[in-house]
């Protein structure tokens, strides 16, 4: 059976020192196993649990930040396919904003390190090539959003 991962794309926006969309960064866990990848916080489903309940969990767990942290943003839900050891695997990513920029990230035993980038820096860390689109689809996602208001 296909492996399954749920997480959140977190972003901050910071104080109008800079103009849009320069003013938002996105948050990357890098593990402290394996390869020391950068992604955004994510993680297996149990069974029986739902999506959207594993990306909040695991947001929890990797980055102490609790659903109370996230506004979860409407309309915004990405799916990538990619293998793990010749195993398919799917992960969904929705798209939350820390309420409070300022709040601190916690890591877990999992994450060495943690990073608040902004969208070029992110694709850098991101490496692969889907995680990357997922990242400048969520900044087009968020740069519409912000041109209605
Ligand atoms: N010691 C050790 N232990 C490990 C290792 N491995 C796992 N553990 C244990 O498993 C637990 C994690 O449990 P959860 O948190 O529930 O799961 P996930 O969050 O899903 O975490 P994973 O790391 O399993 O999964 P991915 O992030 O998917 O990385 C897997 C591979 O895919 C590449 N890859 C990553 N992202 C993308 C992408 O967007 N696009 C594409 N195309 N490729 C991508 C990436 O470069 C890598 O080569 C830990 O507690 C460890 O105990 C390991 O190598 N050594």
């Amino acid at each position: 059976m296909a492996l399954r991962a749920c997480g959140f794309i977190v972003f901050r926006r910071l104080a109008q020192s800079s103009p849009p969309p320069d003013n938002i960064e996105y948050l990357l866990l890098q593990t402290s196993y394996g390869k020391h990848h950068w992604t955004p916080p994510k993680g297996h489903v149990d069974p029986g649990e739902d999506d959207l309940t594993t990306a909040l969990r695991e947001t929890q767990e990797e980055a102490g930040l609790g659903e109370e942290h996230l506004q979860v943003v409407d309309g915004f839900l990405q799916e990538l396919r990619y293998e793990v050891r010749g195993q398919p695997k799917t992960v969904l990513y929705w798209l939350a904003e820390l309420r409070d920029p300022k709040m601190a990230v916690t890591l877990s035993k999992e994450h060495q390190d943690y990073r608040w980038a902004k969208l070029e820096e992110a694709c850098s860390l991101a490496q692969h090539k889907d995680l990357q689109d997922t990242l400048r689809a969520a900044q087009q996602h968020l740069d519409t959003e912000q041109g209605k208001h």
